[in-house]
């Protein structure tokens, strides 16, 4: 079938890129060995509409103030931590794939409901059909943030293998989107500029990239120094950055020393699901990760409601807030005053554009 050639094309590249060395004389042979790799993968995930299964409760409705997708290599304990941060049940045993389906929870913290998503284990080969790792990962993508759970016993491998087969198919964890300018145009050929020194990339290696995508005009400003694997990601686009916290769970089987190796490296938390250790920590990271922030509304004259706070996202503004506190506030907002770390001085007075700051109080006065 397409979807086998896809594949086999697929390997083959990857092999050759295994084979070759790197070095100065093979870098432009391995920056367009990676471009045709992306394509590929593109035109895998594009795919024919028809194909896989589909809607086998897969398609969980979003709650909540934020999602967490809950991802890992089977029996590394994801069902067991659902069922341990929230009043949801989800199966766990010994053996590998007992979750087949996507089980959600809530979990209540610093007034937040965040929704949790248990999914069935992923192996290697995820991304390229193996496995329910297609549809784990199509969900995985509507989250706010992974958290991606290993067994502090195998080792940094799951870890690696995984981050692999999420890049593969276009995530990008604890990264940012390059400060990349990319436009394709009609006419006038390609013109390269930088604000800086390109180290990493050069303006023939641009060209070449952006052949392999039959692209011949195309305005393209560098803004930083990137190299060939961010340039090819705007390229191809349709990428999602997403913060990710690496869950090392087990920890009651491994030996302390090992245990604070684990916790000193980036992004990481070290958990025991059975024996509820450092269970507190992981939902404040969590939380931190999702970057929420709690605004209180105020009535006038009266104090603020510091019972019963609104969550919202980080850049929120003051009409996120109204469309939190009242479906039709918007419509009949005159301006707001605002207290706190987003407001010039107490009691300031904005309009709906006004970005608020994490424990900012809000007044609105209606028309
Ligand atoms: N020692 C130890 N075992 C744990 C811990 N957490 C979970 N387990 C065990 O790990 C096994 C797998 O747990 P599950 O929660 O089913 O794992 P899962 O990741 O949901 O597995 P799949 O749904 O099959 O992908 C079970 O036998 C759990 O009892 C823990 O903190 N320490
Ligand atoms: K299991
Ligand atoms: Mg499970």
């Amino acid at each position: 079938s397409e979807k086998m050639g896809i594949l086999e094309k697929i390997s083959e590249i990857e092999k050759e890129i295994q084979r070759t060395q790197k070095n100065k004389a093979t870098e432009y042979h391995l920056g367009l060995l990676k471009a045709k790799l992306a394509r590929y993968r593109a035109q895998l995930l594009e795919g024919p509409k028809s194909s896989g299964p589909k809607g086998e409760g897969f398609d969980v409705m979003k709650s909540g103030d934020a999602r967490v997708a809950l991802v890992g290599f089977p029996s590394v304990g994801k069902s067991t931590l659902l069922s341990t941060l929230t009043s949801t049940e989800s199966e766990c045993a010994s053996y590998e794939f007992t979750t087949l389906t996507c089980i959600p929870g809530v979990i209540e913290h610093n007034g937040a409901r965040i929704q949790l998503l248990d999914l069935p284990g992923i192996i290697e080969g995820a991304a390229a059909g193996k496995g329910r790792g297609r549809q784990v990962i199509s969900v995985a993508r509507t989250a706010d943030i992974v958290v991606m759970m290993l067994d502090a016993l195998k080792g940094d491998v799951q870890k690696e293998l995984l981050t692999k087969e999420l890049e593969a198919v276009g995530i990008r964890l604890n990264k940012k989107r390059p400060n990349i300018y990319f436009k394709e145009k009609k006419g006038g050929g390609i013109s390269i500029t930088a604000t800086c020194i390109l180290t990493k990339i050069s303006e023939r290696m641009i060209n070449l990239i952006l052949h392999e995508y039959k692209i011949f005009h195309a305005d393209v400003v560098f803004r930083a120094d990137y190299g060939t694997d961010e340039f090819i990601d705007v390229v191809v686009g349709k990428r999602k950055y997403m913060p990710c916290l690496y869950v090392y769970n087990k920890i009651d089987q491994i030996s302390i020393e090992e245990v604070d190796r684990i916790a000193w490296q980036p992004h990481c938390v070290v958990i025991s699901c059975n024996m509820l250790l450092n269970l507190d920590y992981l939902k404040d990271m969590i939380w931190k990760y999702l970057q929420l922030i709690t605004v209180y509304t105020k009535k006038p004259g009266k104090k603020p409601d510091f019972a019963d706070g609104l969550i919202l996202r980080s850049n929120s503004n003051v009409e996120h807030a109204c469309h939190a506190i009242h479906r039709t506030l918007v419509e009949n907002f005159k301006y707001a005053q605002v207290w706190g770390r987003s407001a010039k001085y107490n009691g300031q007075h904005v309009g709906l554009g006004h970005k608020l700051a994490h424990e900012d109080v809000v007044l609105v006065t209606k028309k």
